[in-house]
């Protein structure tokens, strides 16, 4: 996605650790028509698939995995990572690290609206070690529904997530690749894969 490309060349910042900040677009901020096309662009390429949910993970997926989902015209849910007392059980649970804000996190997605119906594709904002994804892709597992695909707006190649959720047999489809960065280089960013 060229826009998403362009914004990242614009906005983007190395910080320590191998973060990306792109508070501007993704994670603080958001601009509607970068969002709007990433949901059209997401659509586009699930639509074959035929999901009936998306699936995604508090708090940065929501704004892509909403866009996408309007598109579709299916329902999204996203896993809370605090589980409230409006929360129907049986929920499925997981944890994962986070990377922004450090610590182990607990993810929950009640069983009230994740199911052996459920055809999903899960869309997320980065693509980093994969860990993530792996740990919410065990819970729909769980859930009994079928995991179609994964979408995430950024993927940072040399985490090599992807590699590490081949396993899953899933398509996996990014906007935007950062193949590298580094202070001395910068951040090398291509088209999503
Ligand atoms: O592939 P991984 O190494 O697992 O990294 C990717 C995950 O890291 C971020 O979550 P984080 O908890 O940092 O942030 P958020 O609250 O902004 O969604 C991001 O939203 C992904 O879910
Ligand atoms: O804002 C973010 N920048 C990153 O580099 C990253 N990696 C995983 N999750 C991330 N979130």
């Amino acid at each position: 996605m060229q826009a998403l490309v362009d914004a990242i060349r614009q906005q983007g910042e190395i910080l320590p650790g191998g973060i990306l900040k792109v508070d501007g677009l993704v994670n603080h901020q958001l601009l509607p028509h970068l969002t709007r096309e990433m949901g059209e662009t997401f659509a586009r390429h699930f639509a074959p698939l035929n999901p009936n949910k998306i699936v995604t993970i508090e708090v940065s997926g929501i704004a892509p995995a909403i866009a996408t989902a309007m598109v579709l015209g299916v329902p999204m849910v996203y896993a809370r990572k605090k589980k409230p007392v409006t929360m129907k059980e049986p929920a499925f649970t997981a944890q994962s690290v986070s990377r922004t804000k450090g610590g182990v996190v607990d993810l929950y997605v009640s069983s009230e609206f994740l199911g052996a119906d459920d055809r999903v594709v899960v869309i997320d904002d980065f693509l980093a070690s994969g860990g993530t994804l792996r740990a919410l892709a065990g819970m729909i597992d769980v859930s009994g529904a079928q995991l179609l695909g994964i979408g995430c707006v950024v993927e940072k190649q040399f985490e090599s997530g992807r590699e590490k959720l081949a396993d899953l047999n899933v398509p996996i489809h990014t906007l935007a690749n950062i193949v590298r960065m580094s202070e001395a280089a910068g951040i090398e960013v291509e088209a999503g894969r």
